[in-house]
């Protein structure tokens, strides 16, 4: 399996594309189309990204009244792609929509895994107290909004790779992690806050790690994709 999701966080279609073509056929890709890509490009990039092979999560975050969230989802859902994204935060009935949306919509199509982010990995535990008002801890916050989600029929979270040990214990080892803020050693972590390498990630049980900036903005994107690549099985 291949565990690498790369972020295709491009401002057009053409670019990300690009970015696209300098991998071998062969490679079989994994890649996000968050908000920024899909809000310029729409349906067809996925149909690009499609006809080259690659599998998708479409990360577009729903937040909203659970009605909203479960006629959207429905749309989601026959798309044909392979993961789909909510907020946890909007709490039980919320996630139950988008799940009950995902199943109504995919008809006889492959239902899209439910993502539930728990806590951006640009949140630190200061902003969770003093801006958001949290009083739990991240462990805390995170494995609250983890069980959540459990319970209200998402496949698996967004979390910190430091979360993904504590996850899998107290919910179950098929429960996926997909953990974001991954930077290889000696990278800035720009906006990230908690932030791993590829390869503590894999130790901390990551099912899937996504990974923008460190290749998207390398100078030779390829060679960047492969350091994720060895970093990962180290
Ligand atoms: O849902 C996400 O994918 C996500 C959740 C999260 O908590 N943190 C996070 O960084 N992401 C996404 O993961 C990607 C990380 O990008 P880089 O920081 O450039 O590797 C971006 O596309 C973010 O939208």
């Amino acid at each position: 399996m291949n565990p690498i999701i790369i972020a295709l966080d491009f401002q057009t279609g053409q670019e990300a594309l690009a970015f696209i073509d300098q991998f071998p056929t062969s490679q079989s890709l994994f890649v996000k189309v968050g908000m920024e890509l899909f809000y310029r490009e729409d349906n067809q990039i996925l149909t690009q990204l499609k006809v080259r092979g690659c599998k998708i999560f479409l990360d577009l975050k729903l937040h909203d009244i659970p009605n909203t969230v479960f006629q959207s989802a429905k749309i989601l859902s026959q798309l044909g792609v392979d993961m789909v994204t909510i907020h946890a935060a909007g709490g039980s009935k919320m996630i139950q929509a988008a799940h009950d949306g995902l199943v109504s919509g995919a008809g006889t199509k492959k239902i899209p895994k439910l993502l539930a982010v728990t806590q951006l990995t640009s949140t630190s535990e200061k902003v969770l107290h003093e801006e958001l008002h949290i009083g739990l801890t991240l462990q805390e916050s995170v494995l609250s909004l983890a069980r959540l989600a459990v319970s209200n029929g998402a496949d698996g979270v967004i979390c910190a790779a430091p979360e993904a040990p504590m996850i899998h214990k107290n919910i179950g080892k098929d429960f996926l992690c997909v953990t974001p803020g991954i930077r290889l050693p000696g990278q800035s972590h720009q906006d990230q806050q908690r932030v791993v390498s590829p390869k503590k990630a894999h130790i901390f049980g990551s099912d899937y790690i996504v990974v923008g900036r460190s290749i998207t903005q390398a100078s030779n994107k390829l060679a960047a994709f492969k350091r994720v690549q060895a970093s990962w099985n180290e």
